[in-house]
């Protein structure tokens, strides 16, 4: 089996990728990712020297490029991790969101439907059907709820899932959709919310926790996220979409109050600056199909995920250290410089 894994080299994809090659060993996989700022080839180091991984440096809009890997390569799957995800920088700048997120998905699918696939599956995000209210804890999002996104990027995203379905409909490509919920653990880029907020409380830096911190979002440890994709991939229904969801909704500040007291920092570091435009309040996913259909629900509690999640970046301080002292503090000056002073 031969997989094309776009987007490797950022946080979820190169998980699954190390996920894949332990758990698949006699798989071929051909990792097609821009290295963007949140894409990092030491995030693949264990994997670059192996025989049957391939890294190829590019972006998924370069249709001559990516009609070029199929060509070589000839996949039978291709996991579409490839996406500008972070929703404060779509906010300050929307453009690269809808080019990479929608357009490079047009190029991948067009690429199936020239070379023939056996599945195309899109990573997607629960942010698609928009947030739900603090005071309907009953309300969930299946995977038949409107589309209702907030963002530039859950707009973006939502469109790629359109697509997505269009493309299977209209051209029969064997296609799967996944939409799951705020992810953590190794290798993600300290701008998200959990690896922030444990790098600044390293530093005795002020934790900026936006509004009132009581929006909430569900957490998966991002290898619960991977191996749910493995069986949907393998074993899902052609043409369906699948929530995959951590059933763990905290708020932000009770997961920052946990980060503080895991790393023995006082909860003085916290500092509430202004909200994030459009800041979705709560998301919820059901993810009854998932248990349905696999057997399958989420086996990292937060508490054992987020310790040992803590851990890995007390004990790879070389990775995110490099990413720090980069461009990183311009784009941290530009988002909190102001917010920090008010
Ligand atoms: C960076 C930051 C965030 N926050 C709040 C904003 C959110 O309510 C929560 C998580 O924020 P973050 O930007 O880490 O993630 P979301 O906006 O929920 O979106 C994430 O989860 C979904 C599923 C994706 O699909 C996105 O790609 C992924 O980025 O913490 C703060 O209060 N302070 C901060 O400095």
């Amino acid at each position: 089996m031969k997989i094309l894994v776009t987007g490797g080299a950022g946080f979820i994809g190169s998980n699954f990728i190390h996920y894949m090659m332990e758990k698949h060993p006699d798989y071929r996989i051909i990792c097609l990712d821009k290295l963007t700022y949140a894409g990092n080839l030491r995030n693949l180091e264990s994997a670059l020297n192996r025989e049957n991984f391939r890294f190829i440096k590019g972006d998924i809009c370069d249709r001559e490029l990516v009609y070029k890997v199929f060509e070589e390569e000839r996949p039978d799957i291709v996991v579409n991790f490839a996406a500008e995800s972070h929703v404060d920088r779509s906010i300050e700048d929307p453009e690269i969101f809808l080019k990479t997120n929608i357009i490079g998905t047009q190029v991948l699918m067009d690429a199936c439907r020239k070379y023939g696939i056996k599945r195309f599956h899109q990573v997607s995000t629960d942010e698609v059907y928009g947030d739900l209210p603090l005071d309907r804890p009953d309300l969930k999002f299946t995977e038949k709820s409107p589309l209702k996104p907030s963002s530039p990027y859950s707009a973006s995203k939502a469109s790629a899932d359109l697509l997505v379905m269009a493309y299977h409909r209209t051209y029969e490509l064997p296609v799967t959709i996944s939409r799951c919920s705020n992810n953590y653990g190794p290798y993600q880029f300290p701008e998200k919310l959990i690896p922030l907020m444990i790098i600044n409380a390293i530093h005795d830096r002020p934790l900026p926790v936006y509004g009132d911190g009581r929006n909430v979002r569900d957490w998966i440890h991002v290898k619960d996220h991977c191996e749910a994709i493995d069986l949907i991939i393998h074993e899902g229904k052609e043409g369906e979409i699948y929530n995959i969801g951590g059933e763990n909704e905290r708020s932000n500040i009770e997961v920052v109050k946990m980060i503080l007291k895991e790393l023995g920092k006082p909860e003085s570091l916290i500092k509430f600056v202004k909200d994030r435009p459009g800041h979705d309040r709560r998301y919820a996913l059901d993810i009854t199909k998932m248990k349905e259909e696999f057997g399958w629900s989420p086996k990292i509690s937060f508490e054992e995920g987020l310790r040992s999640t803590i851990k890995w970046y007390l004990e790879n301080r070389n990775w995110w250290e490099e990413i720090i002292n980069g461009e990183y503090m311009k784009y941290y000056e530009k988002m909190y410089g102001e917010r920090l002073k008010e």
